[in-house]
């Protein structure tokens, strides 16, 4: 499987064009939507989450709610387009109107793709780089990501997401029984957080450095459950899902590092405390005492369930000014802003789900694979019963 995606943020459209999904699979646009909708929310976002209401149009690849193994092609419609059609050249524009509409973006935003942007592409005008950088592109890796949950769904693998800091709070309370009770009470909280102390602190956190005038970041957590042992491989590097999944993460606007189960800790501890003991019974065969390096071994899943953490930066566009130079007159200035989100931590949550289930249902995909999803089910519950014997 793969896909593509094009589209400014303030263009007319984001689309992405999906291969490789296989037939069969149950999908509607309400699959899509509610992870759409999941995105938007979350507590510390600027104003263009009010302007937007993402909505997918599937265009290609389904009928009767069922896909037919062809491309899938998805549209989530810009509302804010209405805004920008003379600013982003869509229709054309008076004399008197250009120089106002073609006002160039000279003054680039540390931490943003604004400067290297421009000089790789040769681009003086700013706004040809922050069109496509901007995260709003994640929204239709989202809905191909809720493509990638339903295959998964399908096999009776589930994905969850949720918050676990912001601004240096760090959630406390992570109990939970099952992965349905983890997404039901992350749902109802406005930064995506199990711990609801921790949350009303990180909310705080939050309009504290919306006051000051700064943004925050923070961390989050996905985990897949219901893996069957053995996806990915050991015998080359670029087919060690944990490996491609790190990719995956990294590839989130603004995310700056990656780490399994115990992670980083890992490091700081002996062996003796981080490998995950190996155990048997006659019901569920091999099994590990505890999971610590997160669901995977030599690049290949355990059948434990998949923890990966990502860490996001603090949103680079700052209502409090940042040193910065313009690339016309070279001076130095400080930079002001429009508008931008303070932190989009619990947003990015849902992308991370998003991202991760994708190379997850990919590599399942590609390992299973008989372009059918009763196939593929069928497939999978033998591997789940062969490693159970063996
Ligand atoms: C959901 C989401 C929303 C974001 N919103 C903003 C924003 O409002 N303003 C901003 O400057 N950056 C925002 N970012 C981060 C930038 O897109 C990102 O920092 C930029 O593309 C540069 O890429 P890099 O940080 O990965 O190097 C957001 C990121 C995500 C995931
Ligand atoms: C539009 C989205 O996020 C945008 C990501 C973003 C950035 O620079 O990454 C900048 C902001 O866009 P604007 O400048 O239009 O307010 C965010 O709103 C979205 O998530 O759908």
């Amino acid at each position: 499987m793969r896909y593509l995606t094009a589209g400014e943020s303030h263009g007319p459209q984001l689309t992405t064009i999906i291969e490789g999904v296989p037939a069969g699979l149950p999908l509607t646009k309400e699959d899509i939507n509610i992870e759409l909708a999941r995105r938007q929310k979350g507590y510390g976002r600027g104003r263009r989450m009010q302007i937007e209401k993402d909505q997918v149009q599937i265009l290609g690849g389904v009928r009767h709610g069922e896909t037919l193994g062809s491309p899938i092609a998805l549209v989530v419609e810009n509302k804010d387009f209405a805004h920008w059609t003379k600013i982003m050249g869509a229709e054309p524009i008076s004399e008197s109107e250009k120089a106002e509409m073609k006002r160039k973006i000279t003054r680039p935003r540390p931490g943003h793709a604004d400067l290297v942007g421009a000089i790789k592409y040769g681009h003086r005008d700013m706004r040809n780089v922050l069109e496509r950088s901007s995260a709003r592109e994640t929204t239709v890796r989202v809905a191909a990501g809720a493509v990638a949950k339903k295959i998964l769904s399908e096999l009776g693998i589930q994905v969850a997401g949720h918050v676990i800091e912001i601004g240096g709070v760090r959630a406390q309370k992570l109990d939970y029984s099952t992965l349905a009770e983890l997404k039901e009470k992350t749902e109802n909280s406005l930064v995506r957080c199990l711990d609801e102390n921790a949350a009303q602190q990180m909310m705080k956190a939050i309009d504290e450095a919306k006051e000051k005038g700064d943004s925050i970041g923070g961390i989050v957590e996905v985990i897949v459950e219901g893996m069957p042992p053995g996806v990915g491989s050991y015998v080359h590097w670029d087919k060690k899902l944990d490996a491609k999944i790190a990719q995956a993460i990294v590839s989130i606007n603004a995310f700056k590092g990656v780490e399994f189960g115990l992670g980083f800790e890992a490091g700081r501890s002996f062996g003796s405390e981080v490998h995950d003991e190996i155990l048997w019974s006659e019901e569920k065969g091999y099994y590990r005492k505890t999971n610590n390096l997160g669901g995977f071994e030599g690049g290949m899943t355990t059948g434990m369930p998949i923890v990966v953490r990502g860490v996001m930066k603090p949103i680079p566009t700052l209502y409090k000014p940042l040193q910065s130079v313009d690339i016309d007159t070279k001076e130095p200035f400080l930079a002001s802003i429009e508008r931008s989100d303070s932190c989009a931590v619990p947003a990015a949550s849902v992308v991370a789900e998003a991202v991760v289930a994708w190379e997850v249902a990919k590599a399942i995909v590609e390992q299973f694979g008989l372009d059918r999803i009763d196939l593929i089910r069928e497939n999978i519950e033998r591997m789940k019963q062969y490693a159970r014997e063996f």
